[in-house]
């Protein structure tokens, strides 16, 4: 199928029917509902609510999808995590390209959002957004920065923090690294698939999915 390019020359999966036989040719392109996948994942979609930086609602829907490889390592991640009495909570998994162009426009910092021209890993259900809790509390480990925050300190290689929220970001970081994802430069909490290359990006909102 030849996609159409979007004005920035990008081709984007905006139709249905384009998506669907794309994953009916290969089942990996399928955009999964990682809480179907995985029951006892905790969520806190904040781009559905106005806690975010853009201080508006953005998703209509508080859900978190992507493809399948990737849902299958989260899967085995939390199974890990929860071994040691720790679990995954999900910020943001595919995010639909129009709203990589939103953040664009009003976010003060371009730093921390994707540029519209490339899209972001979000897009192509490729990248999680996400923290660690504790299994018996339900509550997150102590991070260096909260979600989201445009801050130095939210660089993984930042360093002038206390040894305990240290070992948490390594945690979380070791972990996601040994089942496929890599943390980006400022963001501790955001992780690409390594395998993102091959996945379209995507503008296809969650109530069509
Ligand atoms: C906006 C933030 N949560 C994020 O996901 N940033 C990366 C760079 C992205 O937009 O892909
Ligand atoms: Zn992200």
């Amino acid at each position: 199928q030849k996609l159409k390019a979007n004005p920035y020359g990008l081709q984007v999966v905006n139709s249905y029917e384009d998506y669907h036989s794309s994953y009916a040719k290969d089942p990996k392109n399928k955009l999964i509902e990682i809480q179907k996948a995985i029951p006892n994942i905790k969520l806190d979609i904040r781009y559905a609510t106005k806690n975010n930086f853009m201080n508006q609602v953005m998703y209509k829907e508080a859900r978190a999808f992507a493809r399948k490889p990737v849902v299958e390592q989260l899967k085995k991640i939390q199974f890990a995590l929860n071994k040691k009495g720790y679990g995954l909570k999900i910020f943001d998994a595919y995010r639909p390209y129009t709203i990589t162009l939103a953040f664009y426009q009003k976010a003060k910092d371009k730093n921390f959002v994707a540029n519209p021209k490339k899209g972001s890993k979000h897009n192509r259900g490729c990248a999680i957004d996400l923290t660690l809790i504790d299994l018996k509390t339900g509550k997150e480990l102590q991070m260096p920065t909260p979600y989201d925050s445009f801050a130095a300190q939210a660089s993984p290689s930042y360093s002038n923090l206390p040894a305990p929220v240290i070992k948490n970001r390594t945690l979380l970081i070791t972990t996601m690294q040994a089942y496929g994802f890599r943390v980006i430069t400022n963001e501790w909490w955001h992780f690409d698939f390594v395998g993102w290359k091959k996945y379209p990006l995507m503008d296809i909102p969650f109530e069509k999915l």
